[in-house]
Order: structure tokens, then C-alpha cells, then sequence
């Protein structure tokens, strides 16, 4: 196992490439030869250029290790020509490349989940029941559907909101997009972990809703749940969640933060896209 304070982890950067060129390049991150970088999901798309993002992290081989989030599953998605690229897509220079079929193979190879050091990297969050061996062994579910040569069928079965709350006796698809919803899109619950995803704002705007973490009895209680996803609530330094989305495509910072102490490093970034248009 690596040595945890050679790791970084590197909030959303949804293909704003130069700024993690420039994180990269902090002298606390650049001046350690041996780091390692633990990527929180959402590595492109809406932002000026997903292709460079995508190769810069797949330059640092082994020392990276990146999850999915729900903009790197819709790439995959649009890829194998299941869904339609969005307006504020900006996915055509991955599409495009002449490597562009490696590229989206590398993409559906990267876990849901991450764990080591007592920290549980995911892109959006972890349900309250479930505990952290739990979410690694249902995160391998949707890994190796997607590894698997069924991996279109997979993409073409996850959209949509139900079911919003976790049944282990659930398969199939309906499985796999609790998983995936949980993972890669989740924000707010209600008291009893029942998913809501219309709430995008920050927390205390959604009623009786509550963000994940804070739903009663959360069965991850020694171990700090590391996520991103969620650009309004922005940088969260808890103890038990730390949330690194820091809204780098609308014109706020990409964060790293350093698995041993939690210090944080963090770089500008030029807005790229406004909010009010989303
Ligand atoms: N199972 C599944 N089912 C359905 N879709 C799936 C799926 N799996 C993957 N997907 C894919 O997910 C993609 C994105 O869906 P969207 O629904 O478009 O994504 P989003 O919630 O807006 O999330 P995002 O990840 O961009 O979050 P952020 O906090 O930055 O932004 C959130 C909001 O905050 C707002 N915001 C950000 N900064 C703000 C600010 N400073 N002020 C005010 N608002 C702000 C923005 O307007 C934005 O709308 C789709 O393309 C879809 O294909």
C-alpha cells in the first residue's frame, strides 16, 4: 500500500484541464516524485477540454486513480450511442480522437469506489446503510458490468430515478442503478435514506430533505467518506465526509487535498460555464 502522505486527492474538474495542470504543478504536489493522486470522478465534460484532461491523467499510469462520475458514465453513454450529447457537452474531442475507442476503454475500466488509509473515495456518496466493505462490494457489481462485454446494456438500463432506496433482494438493473444513483448522483435524502435528486443547491434549501451524510445512523462512522459532485455545497472539511467539488467549470477553484493531514491546495479557474443557464 502506498504511503498516505504521498496521496492527493483531486476534486471534479469536468475537462478543465490547464487548472490541473497548474494544481499539479503546486510545488507542494510537484516537488514529491512519489505522488500518488486519487481522482474524485467527473474528469470531463462542460469543461474547455476534456480530451487533455483525460490524457494527462491517464500520463500518470499507475499513480492515478480515478473514479467514476455521473459525466464520465454519460461520455461512456453517448459513446456507445445510447444518449445524445447535451447542450453544454463538450465531449467531441474525446469522440473525435483516432484513439478515441482506447480512450473510452480505459474510461469504463476505472472503479465506482476506492478505499485505503480509512478513507472511501467516491464521486457523489455512500448510502447510509451501507457499510464501507459494503459499498466496495456493490461498487464492483457496476465495475465489472461495465468491464463486461454488456457494458452498452448496462449504460442503456441506469437512467432514472428509482428505485431511491437500497433493497439487497433488488437485482438486475434495478440493482445496478441504486448503485450507480448512489455513487455517481446522490445529494439529498430524507431521514429515512431515500434518494431525492431534484435538490441541487446547497443544503438547508430542500425541507425535510437532508444531505446524505447527515441521515441518522450512518453505518461508516471510523472511516472519512471522500466525494465531489455536489459544486454548491463546495469544500466540506469533516472529519467523517469531506466533499472536493469546488465548481472549477463555473468559475471556482479545483481542490487537492492531501490524504495524511487534510491540507488543502487549491488553484483559480476561469468560469467556463454559468450556472443560471443550467
Ligand atoms: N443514472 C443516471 N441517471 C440520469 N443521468 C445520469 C445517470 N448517470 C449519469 N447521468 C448523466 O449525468 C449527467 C449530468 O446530469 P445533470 O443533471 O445535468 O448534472 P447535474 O446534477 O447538474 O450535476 P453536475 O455533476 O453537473 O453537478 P454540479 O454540482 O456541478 O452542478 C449542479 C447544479 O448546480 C448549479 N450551480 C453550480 N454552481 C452554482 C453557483 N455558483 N450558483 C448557483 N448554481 C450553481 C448548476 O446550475 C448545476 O445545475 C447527464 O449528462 C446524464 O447523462
Amino acid at each position: 500500500m502506498s504511503n498516505k502522505s504521498n496521496i492527493w486527492i483531486i476534486g471534479d474538474i469536468q475537462g478543465c484541464c490547464s487548472p490541473l495542470a497548474e494544481l499539479l504543478a503546486q510545488p507542494e504536489i510537484a516537488g514529491n516524485p512519489d505522488a500518488q493522486f486519487w481522482f474524485a470522478g467527473d474528469l470531463v465534460n462542460r469543461g474547455p477540454n476534456s480530451l487533455g484532461t483525460l490524457r494527462l491523467i491517464m500520463s500518470l499510469g499507475e499513480r492515478a486513480i480515478a473514479v467514476l462520475g455521473n459525466h464520465d458514465l454519460h461520455l461512456l453513454a453517448v459513446a456507445a450511442g445510447i444518449k445524445k450529447p447535451g447542450k453544454s457537452d463538450t465531449l467531441n474531442g474525446i469522440l473525435e480522437a483516432p484513439d478515441s475507442a482506447g480512450l473510452i476503454d480505459w474510461l469504463r475500466r476505472r472503479p465506482m469506489a476506492h478505499y485505503a488509509h480509512h478513507h472511501l473515495l467516491v464521486h457523489a456518496g455512500v448510502l447510509p446503510k451501507w457499510s464501507v466493505n459494503k459499498t466496495l462490494a456493490l461498487a464492483a457489481e457496476v465495475e465489472s458490468a461495465l468491464r463486461g462485454p454488456d457494458w452498452k446494456s448496462l449504460l442503456q438500463k441506469m437512467y432514472g430515478n428509482e428505485p431511491v432506496r437500497w433493497k439487497d433482494a433488488y437485482n438486475g438493473s434495478k440493482r445496478l442503478r441504486v448503485i450507480i444513483n448512489a455513487l455517481t448522483r446522490m445529494r439529498m435524502c430524507n431521514s429515512r435514506g431515500h434518494m431525492e435528486f431534484a435538490q441541487k443547491g446547497p443544503p438547508g434549501h430542500g425541507g425535510e430533505l437532508m444531505p446524505w451524510f447527515d441521515v441518522p445512523n450512518r453505518a461508516i462512522r471510523d472511516d472519512t467518506i471522500v466525494f465531489g459532485h455536489w459544486s454548491t455545497l463546495g469544500l466540506l472539511l469533516r472529519p467523517d465526509v469531506i466533499c472536493l467539488d469546488t465548481g472549477c467549470i463555473w468559475g471556482g477553484k479545483l481542490t487537492a487535498l492531501r490524504l495524511s493531514d487534510h491540507k488543502v491546495v487549491q488553484v483559480g479557474c476561469a468560469q467556463y460555464q454559468n450556472p443560471t443557464e443550467h
